[in-house]
């Protein structure tokens, strides 16, 4: 086709090739610091998003800014198909909003923080060469000062994060780790390297 020729071409129809990136790893690790840095630094990199997930914490929490979901009012919306991807943790749900699979079919690089139980579902759900699973990593005792420093949870429940860090071995296809073990900006340019790196067979993202 030349410039000008506004034929229809039969690669129009053709899936274009977004890049869902799971940000997974135990509670403290640093996932939404790294996002929260990794959002600043993307900023002008318009096929980034970072969508807001559905939580049914209160809004004003410490911590990342989420939608408030009313507790009765989760699993209604889940049953309407509000969501893409959604979990039970700490006493909460979750849920990845509907559109991001529509952003990835777009095109879109869309970074988003799950539980480490729904990644087969995003496979499944958006295909697996279409999903990264960026593993955050650092040992037990970094997680317990970072759970302690950041306050949200009282003693009971940072023992219960602790607990629960362990409980998910994290693998399959595309799995990338990055340590988040040393200063934050050190973790945000790991993170941002792990985020730009070309997918297993396919074009840089
Ligand atoms: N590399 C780092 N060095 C020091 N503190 C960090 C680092 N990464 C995160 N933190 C701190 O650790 C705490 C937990 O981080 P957070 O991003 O809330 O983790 P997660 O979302 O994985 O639970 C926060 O208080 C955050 O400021
Ligand atoms: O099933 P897991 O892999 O253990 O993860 C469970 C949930 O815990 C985290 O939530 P949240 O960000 O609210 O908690 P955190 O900040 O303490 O990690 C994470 O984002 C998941 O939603």
């Amino acid at each position: 086709m030349t410039e000008h020729d506004d034929r229809h071409h039969p690669l129009d129809d053709a899936p274009k090739r977004g890049l869902l990136i799971l940000v997974v790893g135990p509670s403290g690790v640093g996932k939404d610091s790294l996002l929260d840095g990794a959002r600043d630094r993307l900023s002008k990199e318009t096929h980034c998003c970072f969508p807001r997930r559905c939580i049914t914490r209160p809004a004003g929490t410490i911590g990342e800014n989420h939608i408030p979901v009313r507790p009765d009012d989760f699993p209604s919306m889940a049953k309407q198909g509000a969501f893409l991807l959604s979990w039970q943790a700490h006493d909460m749900c979750y849920g990845v909003p509907r559109h991001v699979q529509d952003d990835v079919t777009n095109g879109k690089t869309v970074i988003v923080n799950v539980s480490r139980s729904v990644i087969d579902d995003a496979r499944a759900l958006v295909g697996e060469d279409n999903v990264r699973v960026i593993s955050i990593c650092a040992n037990s005792d970094v997680l317990r000062q970072r759970l302690e420093a950041r306050g949200r949870e009282d003693r009971y429940e940072v023992e219960k994060r602790l607990a629960r860090a362990s409980a998910y071995q994290v693998n399959g296809p595309n799995v990338m780790q990055v340590h988040n073990d040393a200063d934050l900006q050190t973790g945000i340019s790991r993170f941002i390297e792990a985020i730009r790196a070309p997918q297993l067979n396919s074009e840089p993202v």
